[in-house]
């Protein structure tokens, strides 16, 4: 249909409290995403937590706005027609290292307004926004894989769901070092994010996260309800005897055949950890199967069962999305594993960051200069793969041969991939 976004206003705000004279906005707002994902209408009180949550995190609600005349009896022009949610947490990028990050979420647009250009247009002004602010990357967790690497984002992480037999056959040789017990869920709201900030400090890809998640963990909220009183919790203690660990759970009932737990959240934040807490998990009897929709898709427990097919593994499917908005920014935040030298030219469909940079490992520390004029690049590649690479977690070698890198010098993606390394296997266990 053309751009046609220049005939909306764009308004930015943060979400108002309810005695705040521009709560009813930041309602009209919320009630749109939840239209755009198909959810079902929520009761004000839910939409009012909703709101807090969302004014806990520091959010900044976007929406684009008609300023024409509206129809008669549709939507009036204070619901927005697009919305588009920014808020700014930490990624972590390799060997402990944390870098300030714009998270991109909440993108709709309604079905009568599509394909008019309101998200390029959001998506344009938002990301310059974030450049001006001084960020380096961005983030999002994408509903359609087509949708974002035309703005420069790329796969950085991928997740599994995994399906477990727990019966018999499940025998997982680990001599336990701590122990695991039963809690009341609602400890979560104080634990959870003590114990994610661990796990988040030990691994490539893990993005800080939202409130939202202590109160899922601790059954407080569901995905679609208030309360799920159907949450069990189990936590894991390490040997120094502090919590290190936890699982929240819960039964998919006795209808569903064979019987199935299914796992909300998982956060271990030491490798035993993580196998006490399947331990328990694979002992919970009654149970045949245990399920979860987030696991890393190079994970240990296959390894660690004495028959490894107990664990049967869904396809990858792409998780984190992230978008280098200043390369010189982010390849100087990184700490590379392999010294060496890179020449790399970079595209940016949106011009935020294009350019050919020489990229200097010296003992592990990056020294990042333009070389616009002078060195021809060994390596070239648009911004979205740059952004892939960037965790160390997709391999430069599989972007080389997918066409998405083009390598001028020989051993380039090689050496590439040696540098960028990281010392764990990459995953993000935030949603957003
Ligand atoms: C981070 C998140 O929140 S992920 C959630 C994304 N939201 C959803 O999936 C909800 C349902 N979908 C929608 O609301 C809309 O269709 C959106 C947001 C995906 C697209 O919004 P639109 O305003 O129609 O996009 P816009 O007109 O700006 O299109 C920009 C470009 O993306 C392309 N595009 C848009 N949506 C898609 C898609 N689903 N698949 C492939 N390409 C797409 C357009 O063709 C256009 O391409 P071009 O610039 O090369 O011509």
């Amino acid at each position: 249909m053309g751009d046609l976004s220049g005939n909306y206003e764009i308004r930015r705000f943060k979400p108002a409290a309810k005695e705040d004279p521009a709560y009813p906005q930041t309602v009209d707002w919320m009630r749109a995403v939840a239209f755009g994902f198909h959810d079902a209408r929520r009761s004000d009180e839910r939409v009012d937590r909703g709101i807090g949550m969302q004014r806990a995190d520091g959010r900044v609600m976007t929406g684009a706005y008609q300023a024409g005349p509206v129809a008669d009896h549709a939507l009036g022009a204070n619901v927005p027609v697009a919305t588009f949610g920014t808020f700014t947490k930490t990624l972590n990028i390799g060997f402990g290292r944390m870098l300030d990050t714009r998270l991109v979420t909440a993108v709709t647009v309604r079905t009568s307004h599509r394909r008019r250009g309101l998200l390029r247009r959001m998506m344009a002004e938002e990301l310059g926004l974030a450049r001006r602010e001084g960020l380096a990357m961005a983030a999002l967790t994408a509903s359609e894989a087509s949708i974002y690497s035309r703005f420069g984002f790329g796969v950085a992480t991928r997740e599994q769901s995994i399906k477990v037999d727990t019966s018999r056959r499940f025998v997982l040789n680990h001599h336990a070092t701590g122990r695991v017990e039963v809690a009341d869920p609602k400890v979560l709201l104080d634990l959870a994010p003590k114990v994610f900030e661990r796990l988040h400090r030990l691994t490539p890809g893990s993005i800080g996260r939202h409130e939202f998640y202590r109160q899922l963990a601790s059954g407080s909220i569901s995905r679609a309800e208030d309360e799920d009183p159907k949450v069990k919790v189990a936590l894991h203690y390490g040997p120094d005897g502090a919590v290190d660990g936890y699982v929240s759970y819960r039964f998919a009932g006795w209808d569903a055949r064979p019987y199935t737990m299914e796992v909300v959240d998982l956060v271990a934040a030491t490798d035993h950890a993580y196998l006490e807490l399947w331990q328990y998990l694979g002992a919970i009897d009654l149970v045949e199967n245990v399920t979860w929709e987030e696991a890393m898709v190079d994970d240990p427990l296959p390894w660690a069962l004495e028959d490894s097919r107990c664990v049967e593994a869904s396809e990858p499917r792409d998780m984190l999305w992230l978008r280098i908005l200043d390369v010189r920014g982010a390849l100087a935040a990184r700490h590379y594993p392999s010294d060496g030298r890179l020449v790399l030219e970079v595209g940016d469909p949106l011009g935020f960051t294009a350019g050919t940079f020489a990229l200097e490992v010296d003992g592990g520390q990056a020294a990042v200069e333009r070389v616009d004029a002078g060195e021809q690049p060994e390596l070239a590649m648009d911004v979205s793969a740059l952004s892939s690479i960037y965790l160390g977690g997709v391999c430069p070698v599989t972007l080389a041969a997918a066409g998405k890198i083009s390598e001028h010098a020989k051993g380039a993606a090689f050496r590439a991939r040696q540098m960028f390394a990281v010392e764990r296997a990459t995953h993000c266990l935030t949603h957003f």
